[in-house]
């Protein structure tokens, strides 16, 4: 715990600071009223508003940090850079700034010049404590554990809403958010690694590093889920960023009515990257032939055209580049050149019988219109199928559509195909963005990352996830499978975090027993800290869902913030139970979580976390999905603090023979052996990376080796 005398003279340049601040501010608002007439006042109050923005709110700590070297003054670290408004002496950087580069990435190995780091621990703006880490030359070789200011920040509670870090980034992190802009950056690693939370603060360094390439085309940020995107939603406005557009990933394309399911075979098919060609080829098809002699009316005279003028005319048109809809304008523009070398004169915009012909060869379609007409048709589908798709795929896609566009509901693996669509139609999106982040991207099928790609109008992107968290209809092994599908324009680098902030360590070592199973490559994550061991209730199944719902009361007694993360099998009883003791709870699928007891689906739990989890019966769980063992990874992982199981027999992981009951010790855990199913995954993997990375003319050779390391 610092001094009092110490924390008053922090406490006299916090208060100088915050002074400045609200300086600033005023003086940002009256800039605004000096404007000459009321549109340039309103565009003047929107800049003084984003300056506002950035500067910070009244009230809030000024300050995270402070480094110190040997002869200079020290450096005051913030959200924002402030001032002193009397003598423009800087009393704070803003976090971003090169100069702040060193509280992030000195460590004890490589203090950079640093004699100390301290990070300051505030209510508001008053300094209750602060921590510091001291750089000695004489201790070069302290292996850098996890500070006290980190442990702290961990040990907080949980809200429905993710926190900034910037006081606690780690060195390993920090390199990561500074990572160059143009670059496909995949940042992968364990469960509460950070991955989201850097990706977040790589956003706002990207736009305060880069702003004549940022600051105008903006920044796109897509998550899986709308719970997802609100939970993280508040991060970035936090940090002085309020116009980063968050979207999740069924908010990109037409908009349209969603809702409807979709099989998985189905959305196993409607993934794939063919999807693209067969969009485009049933575009093509809708292309309409001339007659022999085209006879129109025009003006009460009638003129005819050559069918095979205008048929070259459509020809090269198909053939050429643009968006479909361009190019019916270019067709219209050349049938009324040819009407005018006839005698026409002024052929107006609206022209009945150019317009019907215009009709017929080259029909205006809307995105929904196309698939819908698309999906409904045998013969269409078969049209565009060419050699493709099998008959047994055109079957499977041929679907009723609804008598009228506006009351066709779309699936979430509809929604790339309009995006696509879209794009062939009308062109790009009007919304690009010079940078894009993509999280929980492991899960996303081709033409979904198609969808982002052509959102990135420079080719610059983030992308994060995690292998062994990969579930759903495109479980992923490879960030090669996902990066195939993003631009090409800039290098592609991988970042890794080793280092698990958010699961305890008596926590992660009982999830990452399904890892041999769940994603047998996949090295587990170094977890910095202790935590309560998980605790494990077997009972019967009539008292699941009541075990379930009381376990989770007892943590909201506690002021935990909970989830409850229960397959689809035991959602209506633990339902029913929640209402039969009359407790209040929230459903993460109408987008929002609650202060107390969540009720989450396995597949909504991705990218969140708890206080407390209660997993309600994980061998539901895994039979859930084809690689359910790696939702139940998933599942296990979202906990700060606590996991409770409740199952009817065994807890899984399964090879734990024996589970003490909550609060015992459980026994050591045991190596799981490998069924075949796991074994031929092991197999395809280590074949995968032979290939990868190994020269291709040596494949046999290594693979033989392998083979035959197998046999002995
Ligand atoms: N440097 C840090 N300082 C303080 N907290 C941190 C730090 N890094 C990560 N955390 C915390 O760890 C938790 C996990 O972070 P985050 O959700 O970004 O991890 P993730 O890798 O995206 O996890 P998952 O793959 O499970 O979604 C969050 O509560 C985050 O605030």
């Amino acid at each position: 715990m610092a001094s009092a005398a110490e924390i008053d003279d922090e406490q006299q340049h916090f208060d100088r600071a915050a002074e400045a601040r609200e300086h600033a501010k005023s003086a940002a608002g009256d800039a605004a009223n000096a404007a000459a007439h009321a549109a340039a006042a309103a565009q003047l109050a929107k800049y003084a508003n984003q300056h506002q923005d950035a500067l910070g709110a009244t009230g809030s700590a000024v300050a995270h940090g402070r480094i110190d070297e040997a002869g200079e003054d020290p450096l005051y670290i913030g959200k924002h850079l402030i001032r002193d408004h009397r003598r423009q002496e800087i009393l704070v950087i803003g976090w971003q700034a090169p100069a702040a580069q060193r509280y992030y990435r000195a460590t004890h190995a490589d203090p950079r010049g640093l004699t100390r780091k301290r990070t300051f621990h505030c209510t508001g703006n008053t300094i209750d404590d602060f921590t510091d880490v001291v750089f000695t030359a004489a201790a070069p070789d302290r292996p850098q554990g996890p500070d006290g200011a980190l442990l702290r920040a961990l040990a907080e509670g949980r809200t429905g809403s993710m926190r900034d870090i910037v006081a606690t980034i780690q060195a390993a992190q920090y390199e990561v958010i500074e990572a160059p802009l143009d670059t496909v950056l995949v940042i992968e690693g364990g469960p509460g690694t950070g991955k989201t939370a850097v990706a977040l603060h790589r956003v706002s360094w990207l736009l305060v590093n880069h702003p004549d390439q940022l600051r105008t085309s903006g920044v796109l940020v897509v998550g899986p889920h709308p719970t997802f995107t609100r939970y993280i939603s508040t991060v970035l406005p936090g940090l002085g960023e309020r116009d980063v557009v968050q979207r999740d990933i069924t908010q990109l394309g037409p908009p349209v009515s969603r809702g409807r399911p979709e099989s998985v075979p189905l959305s196993r098919i409607k993934g794939q990257a063919r999807m693209a060609g067969l969009l485009a080829r049933a575009l093509q098809q809708r292309l309409g032939r001339p007659e022999p002699a085209e006879r129109l009316q025009i003006d009460g005279r009638f003129v005819t055209l050559p069918g095979a003028d205008i048929g070259a005319v459509v020809a090269e048109l198909r053939d050429g580049p643009g968006p479909y809809a361009q190019r019916r304008t270019q067709l219209r523009a050349v049938l009324t050149g040819l009407l005018e070398r006839r005698g026409v004169t002024a052929v107006p915009a609206r022209q009945r019988s150019v317009d019907n012909l215009l009709e017929r060869l080259w029909p205006q379609l809307s995105p929904p219109a196309l698939l819908r007409d698309l999906l409904g048709s045998r013969d269409r589908l078969r049209a565009a199928a060419g050699d493709e798709f099998t008959a047994a795929e055109i079957a499977q896609l041929r679907r009723r559509g609804a008598d009228r566009l506006s009351e066709q509901i779309w699936s979430r693996d509809d929604l790339p195909l309009l995006d696509e669509a879209d794009f062939l139609i009308n062109g790009s999106p009007a919304e690009r963005y010079g940078h894009v982040v993509v999280d929980e991207a492991q899960d996303l099928s081709p033409m979904q990352l198609r969808s982002i790609a052509r959102r990135s109008a420079t080719g610059s992107l983030t992308v994060l996830g995690d292998l062994a968290q990969s579930t759903g209809p495109w479980a992923r092994d490879s960030w090669d499978d996902v990066t195939a599908h993003l631009p090409g324009t800039h290098p592609r680098t991988i970042a890794q975090l080793r280092y698990g902030y958010r699961v305890p360590r008596q926590v992660y070592e009982f999830a990452a027993l399904l890892l041999p199973i769940a994603a047998p490559l996949t090295a587990p994550t170094e977890v910095v800290r202790d935590g309560p061991r998980p605790g494990i209730h077997r009972v019967e199944a009539a008292d699941r869902a009541g075990r379930a719902v009381a376990i989770a009361q007892a943590h909201v007694a506690e002021r935990r913030f909970v989830g409850i993360i229960c397959p689809p099998t035991c959602r209506p009883d633990v339902e029913a139970a929640l209402a039969a003791n009359d407790v209040a709870w929230s459903s993460a699928d109408r987008g929002e979580l609650g202060n107390a007891i969540n009720l989450v689906s396995p597949q909504e739990s991705k990218g969140l976390e708890f206080d407390a989890v209660v997993v309600v019966e994980p061998e539901d769980i895994v039979a859930g999905d084809e690689h359910g063992h790696r939702m139940l990874y998933v599942a296990f992982t979202r906990t700060v603090g606590h996991l409770d199981v409740v199952c009817v027999g065994e807890p899984l992981p399964m090879h734990v023979a024996a589970l003490a009951p909550a609060g015992g010790e459980p026994p050591a855990p045991t190596v799981p052996s490998l069924g075949p199913d796991a074994l031929a995954r092991l197999a395809g993997e280590v074949a995968e990376r032979v290939r990868r990375q190994s020269p291709s003319d040596q494949w046999d050779e290594v693979l033989r080796e392998a083979a035959k390391l197998l046999r002995d």
